[in-house]
């Protein structure tokens, strides 16, 4: 009985207070709190979906903002309407991320930023069979290129920033960014290289105070997905649906909540925590809570992440065999 008891113990109380103690220590690096308050949030992409939500919340959150993208006309849609919901005055350029003379000239302009967040990109679902090169390239030079001609032209004057606040550079990825899916093979490409691109540059800024954010978004309603929709495959669909989606104010809240409390791993939704868990890796973890849930439930999720496999390969052969079966009944 005193055996049983003292088993008990050191399973359900001893070990894991050991393990939390442990983690609470050797955690690296150290948790940070990035105020956005009175500071200047330079937002990519922001003059549409979800970086148009990210420029509304930074606004009402008291920062001075400033929204990069091609479209003039959006810009100075974008501008009226955060003016009118907030009262702020949101500072607009206007670049393609591709052409770095065209980011360097904005960011000085801007002058120097606090919190820089990548949250412009396209997104087409489609095979690679049916896509043509150029348009992988297209994806590529936007998503990944287009993030480090950013980091290029702001790092510099955010390193020599007066205040000694922490800073942050943020990356807007995507759930297909963790894990691939049918449709998205020049998108998760690109996807999962801003996650290569952020642990290193994490490792290089660290010393400057600056801190890295990873944002992992499912399907957002914004005018991006609309397009997309329009000639996205079943498959792509089907498999989507396994997170559920959201809005990008929603999206928006998460992102700056992530940010601010420094969080590398910035899930969306309860799938998207999941799925970060399943993908911890050897990503940073600053939340010592975070990295306990990730060591106890890391053998469960890789169940679970293999039931998802089942699922949609299942899906992906239904799909064929159907299609197999009209074929046959129109010959
Ligand atoms: N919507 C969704 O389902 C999801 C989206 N995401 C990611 O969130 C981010 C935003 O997506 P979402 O809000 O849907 O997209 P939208 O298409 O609604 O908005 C994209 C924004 O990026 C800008 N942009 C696009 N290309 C360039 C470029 N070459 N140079 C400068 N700016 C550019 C657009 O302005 P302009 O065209 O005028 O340049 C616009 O402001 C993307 O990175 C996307 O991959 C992640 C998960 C899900
Ligand atoms: C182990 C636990 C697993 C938990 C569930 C996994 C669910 C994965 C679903 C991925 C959805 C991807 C949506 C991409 C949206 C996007 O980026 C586009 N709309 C833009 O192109």
């Amino acid at each position: 009985m005193a055996d049983a008891y003292f088993s008990f113990l050191t399973l359900f109380i001893i070990l894991p207070l050991a393990l939390l103690t442990f983690l609470y220590f050797i955690l690296r690096p150290r948790p940070v709190r990035i105020p956005i308050k009175n500071r200047h949030v330079f937002i990519t992409g922001g003059s549409s979906g979800i970086g148009l939500a990210l420029a509304h919340r930074a606004a009402s959150e008291g920062s001075r903002v400033s929204i990069l993208a091609r479209s003039p006309n959006k810009l100075e849609e974008a501008r009226n309407a955060v003016k009118l919901a907030t009262g702020v005055e949101v500072a607009v350029f206007e670049a393609d991320v591709r052409d770095y003379d065209a980011v360097k000239r904005a960011v000085d302009e801007a002058g120097p930023i606090d919190v820089l967040v990548l949250n412009h990109g396209v997104f087409t679902a489609l095979e690679l069979e049916k896509m043509e090169l150029s348009e992988v390239k297209f994806t590529m030079d936007v998503n990944v290129m287009g993030c480090f001609n950013m980091i290029k032209a702001s790092l510099p004057a955010m390193k020599n920033r007066k205040d000694p606040l922490p800073a942050s550079i943020a990356f807007v990825s995507s759930q297909a960014g963790q894990v691939g899916i049918y449709g998205y093979v020049a998108y998760s490409a690109s996807k999962f290289a801003l996650r290569g691109l952020a642990e290193a540059l994490q490792h290089e800024v660290i010393a400057d105070n600056i801190h890295v954010s990873l944002i992992f978004p499912p399907d957002t309603d914004t005018p991006g997905l609309v397009e997309e929709n329009k000639r996205r495959p079943e498959l792509t669909k089907i498999i989507s649906a396994s997170s559920s989606a959201m809005k990008a104010e929603e999206v928006a809240q998460k992102a700056f909540e992530g940010i601010k409390s420094g969080s590398f791993i910035i899930p969306c939704n309860l799938e998207g925590l999941a799925l970060s868990i399943a993908t911890a890796g050897l990503s940073p973890q600053r939340s010592f809570l975070m990295a306990f849930a990730e060591v106890v439930a890391a053998g469960i999720m890789r169940i679970v992440a293999l039931c998802f496999q089942w699922t949609w390969y299942d899906s992906i052969e239904k799909w064929h065999s159907q299609r197999k079966g009209k074929l046959t009944r129109s010959s």
